[in-house]
């Protein structure tokens, strides 16, 4: 028997929680033949204990004799629900890409990859992601914005660009707007689907919209990543191998302590961390002007400096920066503090990427 052989066994099974075979969704990994013994990893995470019991009894009958190791580690989002890969629903049937199971694809095009990157949610990660994109792009960069928080895509609502991509032939057209260009998990499914994909799905979508996206050739990809440190971060630094990782907290102890994790995280499969920007730094009030630290103030500098990681800079917490967010302009393209605070990150953070 070959790994060959086996992956075809493998292969006719399909994932009882939807998207494909369970070697295209990833439930089936690690597949080996060693001197004629096979053996696979089979992830029964998120399934009911009976539609398990059968996936077992199926992986067992196609692949009599190989070893199988089941596990339920990599299991996220809602129990037993279906799931749908963005081919299926977007780009028209293009050879989809297992992060666990092929080669890294060849990704130079792209220019330097960077993973914008929280540990905890809510931080306005992706509102920090979105502008540094649009104030790099105003600058003079080809850039590209992948949204990869596939629970909670957002990049379309702050870029104002909604609606589905277009794609033939395996090819997935990205979406332009503010002069960058961008793929979210929300253009290629059906609102509200790609929140119960499993945790190695999730993974592979977002590979898949970095390999199979029409990106031409950029100088910048920012990656707007789910909060924490999962399945997808670990896919990234395998993978993707990102010139580095910007770290967006809040200067509140809870988000600074997750904000350690994640730059531990990224330093132990060795992605340089880029630098720190601290949001929602200082309150400004909209009526008086009065400001005050709602959240704290200077955290996440002080964790940068006892880190020996570069700090991008403080974005205040103010009304125009949520009403800019929420109306799908960003703030780095006004002239009020937080959006001078923004491009003044962006400056950063393209000096260290010449660095
Ligand atoms: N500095 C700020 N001032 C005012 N509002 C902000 C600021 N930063 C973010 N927000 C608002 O906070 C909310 C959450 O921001 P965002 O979605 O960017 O966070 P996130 O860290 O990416 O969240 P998630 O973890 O859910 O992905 C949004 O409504 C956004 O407009």
């Amino acid at each position: 028997m070959t790994e060959e052989d086996l992956r075809r066994a493998l292969a006719s099974i399909a994932d009882p929680a939807g998207g494909g075979s369970i070697v295209e969704t990833g439930r089936a990994s690690g597949i080996v033949v060693r001197s004629g013994t096979g053996g696979f990893v089979l992830d029964i995470g998120g399934l009911s204990a009976e539609d398990a019991a059968a996936l077992k009894r199926a992986a067992e009958q196609a692949a009599p004799g190989a070893r199988m190791i089941t596990t339920a580690e990599a299991a996220g989002g809602a129990h037993g629900q279906t799931g749908q890969a963005p081919t299926q629903s977007a780009a028209g049937g293009g050879a989809r890409r297992q992060p666990h199971e092929q080669p890294a694809p060849d990704l130079a095009h792209l220019g330097k990859i960077v993973a914008v990157a929280s540990g905890k949610g809510g931080v306005g990660k992706s509102t920090v992601a979105a502008n540094l994109a649009v104030a790099l792009a105003a600058e003079g960069l080809r850039v590209g914005l992948l949204d990869a928080d596939i629970y909670g895509p957002s990049i379309p609502t702050l870029l104002g660009c909604p609606g589905r991509a277009s794609g033939e032939q395996g090819r997935i057209e990205p979406v332009e707007a503010h002069g960058l260009k961008t793929l979210s998990i929300a253009h290629l499914t059906k609102p509200g689907k790609a929140m119960i994909w499993r945790g190695p799905m999730a993974a592979a979508a977002m590979m898949q919209m970095l390999a199979d996206g029409d990106w031409g050739e950029l100088e910048v990809m920012l990656i707007d990543m789910p909060p924490g440190t999962g399945d997808i971060q670990l896919t990234l630094a395998q993978k993707v191998k990102p010139a580095g990782a910007v770290i967006v907290s809040t200067p509140q102890d809870l988000a600074l302590i997750d904000a350690e994790k994640a730059i531990a995280m990224f330093d132990k499969v060795n992605v340089p961390i880029l630098g720190v920007i601290e949001n929602m730094s200082t309150f400004v009030c909209p009526e008086c002007g009065t400001r005050s630290d709602i959240f704290g103030h200077g955290g996440a500098e002080e964790t940068s400096r006892a880190r020996s990681v570069p700090f991008l800079g403080a974005v205040p917490l103010t009304m125009e920066l949520r009403r800019a967010s929420d109306s799908g302009r960003p703030a780095v393209l006004s002239d009020d503090e937080a959006g001078a605070a923004l491009r003044a990150a962006a400056l950063a953070l393209k000096t260290e990427l010449e660095s």
